[in-house]
């Protein structure tokens, strides 16, 4: 079972600009019988956009939580950059949103990371929040309370929070969930800006991939202790998904967006529940048990 105190699998290395921020070997994480994935091997690179894709359930915020020293794995190792910022699912917040402004938000990434207290270190926390608040834009309603602010502010500001630690591998667990379109794109520009700006990696949870599919370098799609890592014109075929289910799945472009019709759940593109009433040419005739 995963394990945290499994430190040995995962080593954390110096920020090295000229190394991997994340290496997964043979990489194994399980839950008793359930097996996320086994025999994983995946280099990211610095600058590189990685979509982690998947059902619900099927381990793509474990795969977060293992690059984050959270869970152990299983077998294989892991190493990883010791500079990971790191965008939570949003969930509410237990402190009071009228009480707590914009730049209190972004404090709490200062408040994790190793400048101390002192004026010195207040100085220098001042500095880091207004940094980070002028880098995503929300310096105009930083002093406003988090309860007054949209959830299009509130977002920008959790990226603000992120990159306090100034981060070579940013995490996003489904940063774009309650945001209208205008919105996810705003947020999804302001995490690309700072890949190409500061060579950040990113490795993006998501149930959608086409307000990130501009940006996309790699998808990793789990399913039921499988998986697919490719470019998305790799991952995200008819045959691939199709051969990853276990069952008939169709991937159609409409407009520069994916369409999946079929699958276990209709969650990470814009899916179509209904599968097919007869199987596609390429998915007829395929074996259904295809293991990766
Ligand atoms: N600490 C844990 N102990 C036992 N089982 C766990 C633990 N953490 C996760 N799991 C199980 O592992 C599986 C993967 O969970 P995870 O949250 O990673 O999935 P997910 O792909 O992010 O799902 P969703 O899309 O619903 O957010 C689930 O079945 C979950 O119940």
């Amino acid at each position: 079972m995963a394990d945290p105190d499994h430190s040995s699998a995962r080593t954390v290395i110096d920020d090295d600009p000229a190394a991997p921020v994340a290496t997964f070997e043979r990489a194994r994480l399980a839950f008793g019988s359930r097996v996320l994935w086994d025999d994983l091997d995946l280099t990211i690179s610095r600058g590189e956009f990685v979509a982690v894709l998947g059902p619900n359930g099927s381990g793509k915020t474990s795969f977060l939580r293992c690059l984050l020293g959270q869970y152990g794995l299983d077998g294989g190792r892991l190493e990883v950059t010791d500079a990971i910022g790191y965008i939570p699912q949003q969930h509410a917040d237990d402190s009071d949103p009228m009480a707590m402004r914009g730049r209190d938000l972004v404090g709490f990434g200062v408040d994790g990371s190793r400048w101390g207290v002192g004026l010195r270190g207040r100085l220098r926390r001042r500095r880091l929040v207004d940094a980070a608040l002028a880098e995503v834009g929300a310096t105009a309603y930083a002093n406003a309370p988090m309860g007054l602010l949209s959830g299009g502010e509130q977002q920008r500001l959790r990226v603000a929070q992120a990159l306090t630690t100034n981060p070579s591998l940013l995490l996003c667990d489904e940063p774009l969930s309650s945001l209208d379109p205008t919105n996810q794109h705003r947020v999804v520009e302001l995490i690309d800006e700072r890949r190409r700006s500061a060579n950040t990696a990113v490795v993006f949870v998501t149930h959608e991939i086409n307000p990130i599919l501009p940006y996309v370098d790699r998808v990793l799609y789990l399913v039921g202790g499988r998986f697919r890592i490719g470019t998305p014109d790799e991952v995200m075929t008819t045959g691939t998904l199709s051969e990853l289910y276990g069952s008939d799945v169709e991937v159609l472009r409409v407009n520069r967006r994916l369409v999946v019709i079929g699958g276990e759940d209709s969650h990470h593109c814009d899916h179509l529940a209904e599968p097919p009433t007869s199987p596609t040419p390429a998915a007829a005739g395929r074996e259904r048990d295809t293991g990766v």
